[in-house]
């Protein structure tokens, strides 16, 4: 049987240190026999959040350790035995499921990513000149919101038309499958002749995947010639994804492609109203203030502080003030913050002379993938980025990210050369957070 405490274990190597420590931690977990576990969470929010963020890691987890179905509960509603939450499974809807908020209502819209909330919208409505759509961004700025935005609206308003969501490892993954089970010539029918809308998600992952890009040129070619909409989305514009068939490449600059920009201070104050109304709270002006000046960036992590501050409160029983607020965003980004992946990369590539593009290049040249191991070493001891984002960082998947770590780490300990580079690297480090002091919060408001 599937014991908690070894899905906990686990769940430390997939999910950030802070997001561990603040999510992961306070579970009960229980094993309840036929492969089912399951998740007791102190309330409601934090069941939410678990479920929203950290389901798919979770699900992982547990099903490498034998178990199948998992069920969240809320402490208090333990007794009356109610799943949170159900398999949103829409008619018309092939692939992944839709999060139910994910909507254009919830999405908060300003300078930053107006036009791409536009060119979502008026491809969602039919605007016939708005079939294609490649949307992109730096992580948790709003790509999925706004492409499973569409696929709500389309599911809700257009009742004849069918909604395709994925991402392109589940492309994939798909098509390797069909491959192996003779059903390619049903692969292919899903796609091209199954959906009204495709809307494929982080088309970056086919880097240097050549059968696949094929494939997908030619299912994009059936989907455009029947005026079909498309939405991409990526971390990376199309020119700037490496190993990309012109042929491909081409076909995912067909249409308007458009960036979402980190929200500017307004906007980032409008989101923190919005996400605690959703959570039936109203925050005072100052702790407003303080969250929307010292959370700039991900979109996800002003949730977490959100739902971190208001779970702390309840389980503390303590007003949601700006002392709580302030020891929430330290756990959250911790006073490491201003160490951002960017300046350990930055640091990295001038120490090894190698360029960022080489860095999330394929290219497996010792001179390139030592100084990339390096890189996600450091990336994930001073940020405590999950492994996923770090892959992301890098063009990379989550296992490879873990193998960086590994081989580091055995380096380190047997090469006194691999051991004096990460000292003087993680001193370097030291000192840039010894510069941006020890509260660590930036007072910038743009
Ligand atoms: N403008 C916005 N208004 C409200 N919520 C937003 C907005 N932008 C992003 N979010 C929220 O931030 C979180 C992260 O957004 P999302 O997953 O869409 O980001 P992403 O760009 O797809 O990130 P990634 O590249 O990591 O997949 C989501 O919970 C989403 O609801």
């Amino acid at each position: 049987m599937v014991r908690g405490e070894e899905i906990k274990e686990r769940l430390k190597n997939v999910i950030s240190e802070s997001g561990y420590r603040l999510w992961i931690e306070p579970l009960t977990i229980e094993a309840q026999g036929e492969g089912a576990v399951r998740f007791i969470c102190p309330n409601r929010f934090m069941a939410n959040w678990i479920a929203e963020n950290y389901q798919e890691q979770i699900k992982k987890v547990v099903k490498e350790l034998g178990g199948q179905d998992l069920l969240f509960q809320v402490r208090e509603e333990e007794a009356e035995e109610k799943q949170l939450f159900l398999p949103y499974e829409p008619a018309r809807l092939l692939g992944r499921r839709l999060c139910d908020r994910y909507t254009f209502d919830e999405f908060v819209v300003g300078d930053s990513n107006y036009y791409a909330y536009s060119a979502c919208y008026s491809l969602a409505q039919g605007d016939p000149n708005s079939k294609i759509l490649y949307l992109f961004s730096k992580t948790g700025l709003g790509k999925s919101h706004l492409s499973q935005a569409i696929g709500h609206h389309v599911l809700r308003e257009k009742r004849d038309l069918r909604v395709c969501y994925l991402t392109a490892q589940d492309f994939t993954n798909q098509m390797v499958r069909a491959i192996k089970t003779n059903t390619i010539d049903r692969f292919k029918e899903r796609f091209r002749q199954g959906c009204d809308i495709l809307m494929l998600e982080e088309v970056h992952f086919l880097t240097g995947k050549d059968y696949t890009q094929a494939e997908l040129a030619l299912t994009l070619d059936y989907l455009f010639d029947d005026n079909k909409a498309v939405v991409f989305t990526s971390t990376a514009p199309p020119r700037e994804i490496p190993k990309i068939q012109e042929s491909l490449r081409s076909r995912l600059s067909a249409g308007l492609i458009t960036s979402i920009n980190p929200p500017d201070y307004q906007t980032r104050v409008k989101i923190i109203e919005r996400k605690a109304r959703r959570q039936k709270t109203v925050l005072s002006e100052e702790v407003i203030h303080y969250l929307a000046t010292s959370l700039t960036g991900d979109i996800r992590q002003i949730e977490g502080a959100i739902v971190g501050l208001l779970t702390r409160a309840s389980l503390l029983k303590h007003p949601v003030d700006l002392d709580l607020a302030r020891e929430v965003v330290r756990e959250l980004v911790g006073d490491r913050r201003d160490v951002t992946k960017e300046k350990i990369i930055e640091l990295v590539c001038r120490y090894f002379q190698v360029s960022r593009d080489e860095l999330r290049s394929p290219s497996r040249r010792r001179s390139v993938s030592y100084p990339r191991q390096m890189a996600m070493y450091l990336c994930r001891k001073f940020t405590g980025e999950t492994l996923e984002a770090i892959g992301r960082m890098f063009n990379r998947d989550h296992a490879t990210v873990v193998h960086a770590l590994n081989t580091i780490s055995r380096r380190s300990s047997k090469e006194a050369k691999t051991r004096y580079q990460l000292e003087y690297l993680c001193q370097q480090i030291e000192d840039l957070i010894g510069e941006t002091g020890a509260s660590g919060v930036a007072a910038q408001t743009d």
